[in-house]
């Protein structure tokens, strides 16, 4: 008898079988670091066969859903980030975009491709950036439980402020998988910029910590996902209990939570980057980044 648990896909074959020998002995594939100390892959160009991954992934008929907020200015941003993602994002799998706003008229309708949907959610705005970015962690939360738990099998919760520029495929698809922040991918953990006090559930000593992660990017199995976003929900609404504010807001939730939940993917900052940072040359290529924006418009 073959048992067949819940919630799991079917075994599939391998049914490719030319590619390129992995050799145990040969240099590495990229400057970067390929492997945690727990084992986890660091995704980066170079470390995967992309034609082999699709022959893998393409038959377990996966759907990948997306979230996205577009509160007041920033609705401005949903466009190009569609479209891109239309361009370069899980090409060729089913993708459910799901797009949270507090003015759905404001969404602009963007030609998908077959098998790819949009949601168009209304939400409650808020005056405060702070308040709009760090209420996504409940808002998720809630929207998987509601609906996204039937519809999608994993689940990518990304900023709109964001645009494709090469493919993002089936390599980043993982239990629970985090991004690494351009900005410190070469910092000292003590330097992080973790929230530092004690009273804060978000707090991180100098001791501790792995990768600084950007709270732009971070996805997984939904269950993970859940589980993940329910957790820094809960440290976000006892700080506030408290009257307290984390340094950078659900990211320094997110990083905390990191700590003790270890992502069981990790994506380099090909995932999450910068563009008013040059391409350093360890990094072969740049899928997903922030355009240069006006941040003290978007704030004020
Ligand atoms: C380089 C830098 O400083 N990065 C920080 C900054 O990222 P960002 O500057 O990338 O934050 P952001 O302004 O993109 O806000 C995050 C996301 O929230 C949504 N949104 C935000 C504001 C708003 O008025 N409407 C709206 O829809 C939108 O989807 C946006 O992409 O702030 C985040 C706040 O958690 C993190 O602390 C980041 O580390
Ligand atoms: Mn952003």
């Amino acid at each position: 008898m073959k048992l067949q648990y819940k919630g799991e896909k079917p075994f599939q074959p391998v049914a490719q079988s030319q590619y390129p020998q992995p050799k145990l002995l040969e240099h590495r594939p990229t400057e970067l670091l390929t492997l945690t100390p727990w084992l986890a892959p660091i995704i980066s160009e170079g470390t995967f066969n992309p034609e082999l991954l699709q022959h893998i992934y393409q038959p377990l008929n996966l759907t990948i859903g997306v979230t996205v907020f577009a509160v007041g200015k920033y609705t401005r941003f949903v466009q190009h980030f569609l479209e891109s993602a239309e361009e370069f994002f899980m090409h060729g799998y089913q993708v459910y975009y799901y797009v949270f706003t507090h003015n759905p008229a404001a969404i602009p309708r963007v030609t998908l491709g077959p098998g790819r949907l949009l949601s168009v959610i209304p939400i409650q705005g808020h005056s405060h950036w702070e308040e709009i970015s760090m209420r996504r962690m409940e808002t998720i939360s809630q929207h998987i439980a509601r609906r996204a738990h039937q519809e999608v099998d994993y689940l990518f919760c990304l900023d709109v402020d964001m645009v494709f520029r090469n493919p993002w495929g089936p390599e980043t698809l993982g239990d629970l998988v985090a991004a690494i922040h351009p900005g410190y991918y070469a910092v000292p953990r003590e330097q992080f910029p973790y929230e530092r006090r004690h009273i804060s559930t978000a707090f991180v000593a100098d001791s501790e910590g792995d990768f600084y992660y950007g709270g732009a990017v971070f996805g997984g199995r939904v269950a993970r996902v859940y589980e993940f976003t329910r957790g820094c929900h809960m440290a976000i609404l006892a700080d506030k209990a408290n009257g307290i504010m984390a340094a950078w807001q659900e990211e320094s939730h997110l990083n905390r939570r990191f700590i003790s939940h270890k992502p069981s993917k990790v994506l380099s900052p090909e995932y999450l980057w910068d563009d008013r940072k040059p391409q350093p040359p360890s990094l072969k290529l740049i899928r997903f980044s922030t355009p240069d924006k006006d941040t003290s418009w978007l704030r004020s």
